[in-house]
């Protein structure tokens, strides 16, 4: 795990030294945008095969962006590759693994970090997935999931993509506020809590993730989405986070309050999008929960992978009764 630094690579853990302990996700520094004609911010036309996606099966900022690949019939005009479940003193790796999912289709790398040596070749900072790839222009569009999934959203749909809009104009506002407290407090709130250093920080960020599982689980009490009747970005960006929880961020990060599954609508909820046509094949639940327990070895330094919990997320959910406000 580390860093690039004037395009050099070093191994170095995030430091929490200068935060009072507490993990600062930093800023994704490859922010252009895909538009249907190119014109939005410049060249950036979307393109049927021109862009290739840099994915982590256990990474849940790139589950969103697998998620909309796969709600918009994206497959294949996007190819992706795989980096291995592994991060370690090299960052994510394209190292071979049993079931073949890994390996750099684009350039055949060892390593993450050659893919933005490649766009910047004196890049400093952080070495993250998803990274959306332009083969065109051989650099990267966008490494941050927030903004990816928002252009496979609407970019592609003179192209063929699947119908369906999941930030419509009206219910931006809503979504908006939604993805802003699950975001601070769930979505990177379990990392807040896993890589806290001190205790004060570890405190400052449960109490709220606790709050919003509490505030999500009244506010499906009696809809079954978290706008209404269909699932939209909000509920896309809360999955990943909710798919991991029992497996992973309850024991490994501490979040163990309560588990998903003490919050009755909340984890039928997570069934609901689970079951979602094209939403199962988008998890991986092994690559998710190795990654986690084998890579960070400050919080579990013998890097034991605990043997369950056991989760069927294909249980019935039956949550469609809730469908038009019933
Ligand atoms: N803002 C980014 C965050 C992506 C991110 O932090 N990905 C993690 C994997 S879950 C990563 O690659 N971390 C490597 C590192 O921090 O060095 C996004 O949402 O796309």
């Amino acid at each position: 795990m580390g860093l690039l630094v004037n395009g050099q690579w070093q191994d170095q853990w995030y430091d929490t030294d200068a935060t009072g302990g507490r993990f600062e996700r930093s800023e994704a520094v490859f922010r252009h945008w895909i538009t249907a004609d190119g014109n939005g911010d410049g060249e950036f036309k979307a393109e049927a095969g021109r862009y290739h996606l840099y994915a982590s099966y256990a990474c849940p900022w790139v589950h969103r962006v697998l998620i909309y690949r796969a709600l918009k019939g994206l497959e294949s005009m996007i190819e992706v590759s795989f980096v291995h479940w592994l991060m370690g003193e090299n960052g994510w790796s394209f190292q071979s693994d049993e079931d073949n999912i890994v390996g750099d289709k684009l350039f055949d790398s060892r390593f993450m970090y050659e893919i933005y040596q490649k766009a910047d070749p004196q890049f400093t900072g952080r070495v993250t997935v998803p990274v959306l790839w332009d083969k065109q222009q051989k650099t990267i569009v966008s490494n941050e999931s927030a903004e990816i999934i928002r252009m496979l959203n609407s970019a592609f749909d003179d192209l063929g993509a699947t119908a369906g809009d999941y930030y419509p104009e009206a219910q931006r506002q809503a979504i908006d506020s939604i993805n802003d407290r699950v975001y601070n407090t769930l979505n990177n709130g379990v990392y807040k809590c896993g890589f806290a250093t001190t205790q004060k920080a570890y405190d400052e960020a449960v109490v709220p993730l606790f709050d919003t599982l509490e505030w999500l689980e009244s506010q499906l009490d009696n809809q079954r989405f978290l706008c209404g009747d269909q699932p939209l970005e909000a509920d896309w960006r809360l999955l990943p986070t909710l798919l991991r929880f029992d497996l992973v961020y309850h024991g490994h990060f501490k979040c163990n309050l309560k588990r998903l599954v003490d919050y009755p609508n909340l984890w039928a909820y997570t069934r609901d999008l689970y079951q979602w046509p094209g939403i199962s094949t988008t998890c991986n639940f092994e690559h998710a929960k190795l990654h986690y327990l084998k890579s960070h070895e400050t919080v579990n330094p013998h890097r034991i992978v605990p043997i369950g919990p056991a989760i069927d997320f294909d249980e019935p959910h039956g949550r469609e009764q809730l469908t038009n406000g019933a």
